[in-house]
């Protein structure tokens, strides 16, 4: 059987070549497709971070200097300042260039045309200088970076108003089981409702990928090779449900030799997701999940984001293992790694996992309750309470 690092080194797909140009509000994230060099310095002067007085600091400072005229935000100016004399400017307006210090009105007694210090100012105060926050040719994002809120004003800046990024993935969906029924659908007692379908296309959402829908299948092995087919041709990523293990009405296998995909992994030494599928048909990549529905949950998190990340050159996507201390006792066999819906939180010390119940792969009210998946190595037969391990955020 495979290790689940062994299943996420046979992940080596193509890089997505194809880019599109987006405004800049529509770039968020996304995956930017250029390295972006500032063109500009910095602040592009001498500025005033504060509402005050400029002046030239000398050793023999006077205490008393006049004020000589006043500069707004936005406002250019040459004007020349002379010993003994201020200039009243705003913050955010170019500090006049034989100025060298700002001291802020609530530091100064201004009367009669006149300031006054209240105590002695320091030189250089109040000053945000030429190119100290950018330089020019300064590489500032680099490609495969997940644009945020936080880097818009930069990219504004810079006059990008749009920005080339990697086109989204075509991720497909598709459910397979003749138990399964949609949400409101007539149900027998043993129905399920399709909630790995919803579930799917939710994380597809939250990745900001293109989710492509193919439905619902029976247990219908032509059916399922047909759809599977269809979907490879036209996504990068498919992700197919149930059908994965080995039982009578298991096809997935089945469909993918029948497209003539080739199946990378078969099984996986990991709980929940052991009879999970990674195959490839031309650049698709196609992932048979276990149909529980945790399962699903899990296996999307760590192999589909896995697959973007390589496909977008972006780590963002990719599962982030952090250590965390357990707040619980956890004994298991040493024959797979598990990942364990929990609820981490920051504490004093650093992060800690705190237990939910769970009963299993096919528990999804746990998962609801869970921020993090517990990934307790395969060799490991008992965890005690205070003791250190790895999980990520979901
Ligand atoms: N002989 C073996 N049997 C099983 C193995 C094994 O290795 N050898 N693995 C077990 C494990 S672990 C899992 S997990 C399951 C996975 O089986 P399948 O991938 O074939 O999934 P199903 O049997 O179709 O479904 C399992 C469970 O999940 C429900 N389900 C399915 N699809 C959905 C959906 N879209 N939304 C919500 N719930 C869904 C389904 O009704 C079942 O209850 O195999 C074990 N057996
Ligand atoms: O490994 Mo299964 O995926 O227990 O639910």
């Amino acid at each position: 059987m495979t290790t689940f690092y062994e299943a996420i080194q046979s992940i080596q797909p193509e890089l997505v070549a194809q880019t599109q140009q987006v405004d800049l509000i529509e770039s968020i994230n996304r995956v930017l497709a250029i390295d972006i060099i500032s063109n500009i310095d910095f602040p592009p002067f001498n500025k005033a971070t504060m509402d005050g007085f400029a002046f030239r600091f000398e050793d023999d400072l006077p205490k008393r200097l006049k004020i000589q005229d006043v500069i707004y935000a936005g406002q250019e100016t040459n004007i020349k300042t002379q010993k003994g004399y201020c200039v009243r400017i705003m913050t955010g307006a170019k500090v006049p260039d034989d100025c060298d210090s700002v001291v802020e009105f609530e530091a100064v007694i201004e009367k009669d045309g006149f300031i006054e210090f209240i105590k002695p100012p320091k030189k250089g105060s109040n000053i945000a200088y030429l190119g100290e926050d950018l330089k020019k040719n300064e590489l500032v994002l680099k490609e495969g970076t997940l644009i945020q809120p936080n880097m818009i004003n930069l990219l504004a800046q810079l006059g990008y108003k749009g920005v080339k990024v990697y086109r989204k993935l075509n991720i497909g969906v598709i459910t397979t089981g003749d138990e399964l029924v949609d949400i409101g659908e007539p149900k027998k007692p043993s129905s399920v409702v399709d909630t790995s379908r919803y579930s799917l296309i939710a994380q597809i959402r939250q990745f900001n990928q293109e989710a492509i829908d193919y439905g619902r299948i029976l247990d219908d092995p032509k059916k399922i090779q047909h759809t599977l087919n269809n979907a490879t041709l036209n996504c990068d990523i498919v992700i197919i449900t149930g059908g994965s293990s080995f039982g009578d009405k298991d096809y997935t296998q089945e469909a993918l030799n029948a497209i003539g995909a080739k199946i990378l992994i078969r099984t996986i030494d990991m709980k929940p997701g052991r009879p999970t599928i990674i195959a490839k048909k031309d650049n698709c990549f196609i992932i048979g999940s276990p149909g529980n529905p945790v399962s699903t949950f899990s296996v999307f998190r760590l192999f589909v984001g896995n697959i973007i990340s390589k496909m977008l050159k972006c780590k963002d996507f990719d599962v982030d293992f952090l250590k965390c201390k357990i707040d619980f006792d956890y004994k298991k066999k040493s024959d797979r790694m598990h990942f364990l819906p929990t609820k981490v939180a920051f504490c004093q010390d650093g992060y800690v996992a705190y237990k939910i119940n769970y009963n299993g792969s096919g528990d999804f009210s746990a998962l609801s309750k869970a921020n993090a998946f517990l990934a307790i190595p395969k060799e490991v037969e008992i965890a005690k309470k205070g003791e250190m391990l790895e999980f990520f955020f979901i």
